[in-house]
C-alpha cells in the first residue's frame, strides 16, 4: 500500500508521520443533503481526472526544515496574489519573517496594509510573477484562480524555467491540473497547496498545507510554507491536494450543518444549547469548531472567518468529485442544500456557521 508522508512543525522539530497519523491529526482540527444534479458536473474547466488521481503515486519526502528562513531563502523573491481573509495574513507572515514580498490584489486598497509593512506592489499578476521567483495565489474559487493564473494579464504568460507558481486556493482537481498545464507550458513549475485552517490559524502561522505537484518546487517552497503553516503534506500528483482538501471540507460542512440542527433541537426540547456545547466539547465528538462557533451561533452572530459562500463552493466541488468516482455522499448533498438556502437568504459573506439560519427557515416554513 502506498503511503503519503507529511511533516509536522513545532518551530524546533519536524517529524515524518504515516498517513494514518496524518488523518488523525487532520480530523482533530475540524469542524462540516440530496444532490442537485446541476452540481454534479462541478468542474468548470475540465472534467475531473478520476483515473489520474486514483492511480497517482504517493511520493515520500525527506526534508531538513529550518525554524526560520536561511539567507538564501530570504533572497528568494516571493509574490502573493489575492489578499482576502486568508491571503492577507499569510502574506503578512512572510513579510514579518523578512521575506522579499511583492503583492497584487484585484481590489488594490487591500494591498495598502502590506505595502506599509514593506511589501512591494505590482499592478497585475503578470507583473508580480515576472518579478518573483515563487508566486503564491490565494483566490476565491476555480474561476478566479484560473483568471489570475491564465487570464489576459495572468501569471502563466511570464512563467519560465526557475520560476514557481504555488496555488493555495481551494479548487477542484480539474482546475488545478489546468493551471498546472498552463504554468508548465511556459516553462515554470507548479504546486497546488490548499490549506486547512481558517483566519486565526492563518494569522498565527498554523495552517496545514495539502500539497501536490512539482517536487522540486515543493522543496523550494517549504521554508515559506513553514512560515505560514504548522504542517505540510506532500500527496503526489497534482489534483491529490485539491481532492484531499475537498474531502476535508465536505466533512466539515456536514458537521457544521448537523451541529446547527442539534443546537436548535436542544433549544426546542427545552435544553440550554450552551450546555449542549459544553457536553459536546467533553466527549468523543468534540471538535474545536463546536466550542469556537457554538456560543456565537446561539446568539445568531456569525463573524466571518470562513465565508459561507466558500463552504458551499467546497461542498459543490466535493459532490463533483464524489460523482466522478461514483461515491454516494447523501449527507454532504443534504448539507449542500442547506448552504444553498442560506446563500439565498443573503448569508454568503457571513461565516459558514450562519447555515443555522437555513435550518431555522426550514423549520419555520
Ligand atoms: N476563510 C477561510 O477560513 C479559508 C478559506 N480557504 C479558501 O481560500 C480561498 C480564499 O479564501 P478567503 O481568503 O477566505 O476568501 P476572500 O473572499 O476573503 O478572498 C478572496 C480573494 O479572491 C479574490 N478574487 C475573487 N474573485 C476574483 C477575480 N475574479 N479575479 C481576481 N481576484 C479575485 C478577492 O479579491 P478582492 O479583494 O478584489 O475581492 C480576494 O483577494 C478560497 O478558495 C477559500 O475556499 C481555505 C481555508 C480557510
Ligand atoms: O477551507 C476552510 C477551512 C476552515 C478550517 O479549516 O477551519
Amino acid at each position: 500500500m502506498s503511503l503519503c508522508f507529511f511533516l509536522v512543525k513545532n518551530r524546533n522539530s519536524h517529524h515524518l508521520l504515516s498517513s494514518t497519523a496524518a488523518i488523525m491529526a487532520l480530523s482533530s482540527s475540524f469542524c462540516p443533503q440530496l444532490p442537485n444534479t446541476n452540481y454534479f458536473r462541478a468542474t468548470p474547466y475540465s472534467s475531473f481526472p478520476t483515473k489520474q488521481l486514483l492511480s497517482g503515486s504517493y511520493k515520500p519526502f525527506s526534508v531538513q526544515a529550518t525554524s526560520s528562513p536561511s539567507k538564501d531563502e530570504l533572497a528568494t523573491r516571493v509574490g502573493f496574489l489575492g489578499l482576502g481573509i486568508m491571503g492577507s495574513p499569510m502574506a503578512i507572515n512572510l513579510i514579518k519573517a523578512g521575506c522579499d514580498v511583492t503583492v497584487w490584489n484585484r481590489t488594490k486598497s487591500k494591498c495598502d496594509p502590506l505595502t506599509s509593512l514593506g511589501a512591494k506592489y505590482k499592478p497585475s499578476p503578470e507583473e508580480v510573477a515576472a518579478s518573483c521567483d515563487v508566486t503564491f495565489a490565494m483566490l476565491a474559487d476555480p474561476e478566479s484562480a484560473v483568471e489570475v493564473a491564465c487570464g489576459k494579464h495572468g501569471a502563466a504568460s511570464v512563467m519560465g524555467p526557475g520560476k514557481g507558481y504555488v496555488d493555495v486556493s481551494t479548487v477542484d482537481g480539474g482546475t488545478s491540473i489546468l493551471i498546472s498545464e498552463r504554468i508548465k507550458a511556459s516553462g515554470g513549475s507548479f504546486l497546488e497547496a490548499p490549506v486547512s485552517g481558517s483566519k486565526k490559524p492563518a494569522e498565527d502561522g498554523q495552517l496545514i498545507f495539502l500539497t501536490a505537484g512539482d517536487k522540486s518546487l515543493y522543496e523550494t517552497a517549504a521554508p515559506f510554507l513553514d512560515i505560514m503553516g504548522k504542517s505540510r503534506f506532500y500527496l503526489g500528483d497534482v489534483g491529490n491536494g485539491a481532492a484531499m482538501k475537498l474531502v476535508v471540507n465536505m466533512i466539515m460542512g456536514s458537521m457544521m450543518a448537523t451541529f446547527a440542527e442539534g443546537l436548535l433541537l436542544s433549544e426546542k426540547a427545552g435544553l440550554d444549547p450552551n450546555v449542549l456545547v459544553e457536553v459536546v466539547s467533553q466527549g468523543a465528538i468534540s471538535a474545536p469548531m463546536f466550542a469556537l462557533k457554538g456560543p456565537s451561533m446561539i446568539k445568531s452572530s456569525y463573524p466571518t472567518a470562513f465565508p459561507l459562500k466558500h463552504q458551499q463552493k467546497d461542498l459543490r466541488l466535493a459532490l463533483g468529485l464524489a460523482e466522478s468516482v461514483s461515491q454516494p455522499t447523501p449527507i454532504a448533498a443534504a448539507a449542500n442544500e442547506l448552504y444553498k438556502v442560506a446563500k439565498g437568504h443573503g448569508l454568503s459573506d457571513d461565516d459558514f456557521s450562519a447555515v443555522i439560519e437555513a435550518v431555522k427557515v426550514k423549520l419555520q416554513s
